[in-house]
């Protein structure tokens, strides 16, 4: 069995306005020692999936069905829906961990920062005495390049990349199975965020953790998983192996997607920009949410919504007309 299986996964915010489908029946599986990178847009609703699963809600997020079965120690498969809230709190940080979007703001400025990791460690051990927690700590300092020496600083005496890894460190602290880190190094400069994330990802293979990357960006989440989803209007609109994503994008939002940003490596290419903007959340389109905005869309498209389907073993597209090689090579040169 899968480490995480999430089944058609819902969640909407209520508002004055009516209801913002941010979480509308997404699937997918994670194994140990697995990652898998969630890409998209801004606003289609990567950290909502995250905190639907979590269960970390705002007062008005709705959960409106589906599972999150999670394998415990136990080897025992435990739906997180169904949990009373006590019971939940075990599988925060133990089951799962996450790194949030600004992380870095969410160390206290003042408390030492090797004391907040010890707390955090007491509360989820309260077996440990502090010694053991402290000397975990300075090994959790050690894995994620913080000299322990640091452990007795605030966090205004860090750097933001220290700071960075100091959260990661608490991320791991009560070695979860799964983290999720939602845009962990947005904040930080290009070449510390590259550094970190390939760091992020030796650790993850190291203690064969499974970990979910969110971002926005399609070529950060490539660097570090070994699975993608393409996340769409509160929907995965594609997933397979990141190999295959590159090589064979069937969905046509992953395919301009991925041509719509100018490459740093690699071949020159035309860039191909997607037309029009995401549709709200309030009052989805009713067919396929990316017709409105699909070069490819037919009537079809407009009105009926395509299943999200295996087309070929793990990899899973919504569309009509999933693209062909001959399709997106037209489409290179005339769009
Ligand atoms: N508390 C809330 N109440 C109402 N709507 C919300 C709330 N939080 C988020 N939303 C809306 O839900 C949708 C999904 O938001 P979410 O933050 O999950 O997207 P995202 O893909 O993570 O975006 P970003 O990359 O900008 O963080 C958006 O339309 C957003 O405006």
């Amino acid at each position: 069995m899968a480490l995480l299986e999430v089944k058609d996964l819902k969640m909407h915010y209520k508002t004055k306005m009516g209801y913002v489908k941010a979480v509308d029946g997404i699937s997918f599986t994670l194994d140990r020692g697995e990652s898998l990178g969630i890409v998209g847009e801004s606003g289609c609703g990567k950290t909502s999936v995250s905190m639907t699963m979590l269960r970390l809600l705002p007062e008005n997020g709705e959960f409106r069905g589906g599972s999150v079965f999670f394998e415990d120690d136990n080897g025992r498969k435990v739906d997180l829906v169904s949990l009373p809230e006590n019971e939940m709190r075990k599988y925060r940080w133990k089951g799962l961990a996450m790194v949030f979007q600004a992380a870095m703001n969410s160390l206290n400025p003042v408390y030492k920062v090797g004391d907040q990791i010890v707390e955090a460690i007491l509360t989820h051990y309260p077996e440990k005495t502090i010694d053991e927690a402290k000397e975990k700590v300075a090994e959790l300092f050690e894995l994620v390049g913080l000299d322990p020496k640091r452990m007795e600083q605030y966090p205004h005496q860090y750097s933001g990349g220290m700071k960075q890894r100091a959260v990661i460190a608490l991320a791991l602290s009560c070695d979860p199975k799964v983290i999720i880190a939602d845009e962990p190094t947005t904040a930080l400069d290009v070449i510390v965020q590259d550094k970190i994330l390939k760091e992020m990802k030796k650790i993850q293979e190291k203690l064969n953790m499974a970990m979910i990357y969110i971002s926005h960006d399609i070529a950060v989440i490539a660097e570090v998983s070994d699975k993608i989803a393409v996340m769409y209007a509160g929907k995965f609109v594609e997933l397979a192996d990141s190999i295959t994503i590159f090589k064979n994008p069937m969905h046509p939002y992953t395919f301009l997607l991925m041509n719509a940003f100018p490459s740093t490596i690699g071949e020159k290419k035309k860039l191909l920009t997607i037309p029009g903007e995401p549709p709200n959340l309030l009052n989805p389109p009713k067919g396929c949410r990316f017709a409105p905005r699909c070069p490819f869309a037919t009537e079809k498209c407009k009105e009926e919504e395509p299943e999200y389907r295996e087309i070929e073993k793990g990899h899973y597209v919504a569309c009509w007309y999933p693209l062909t090689k001959e399709v997106r090579d037209n489409a290179k040169n005339n769009l």
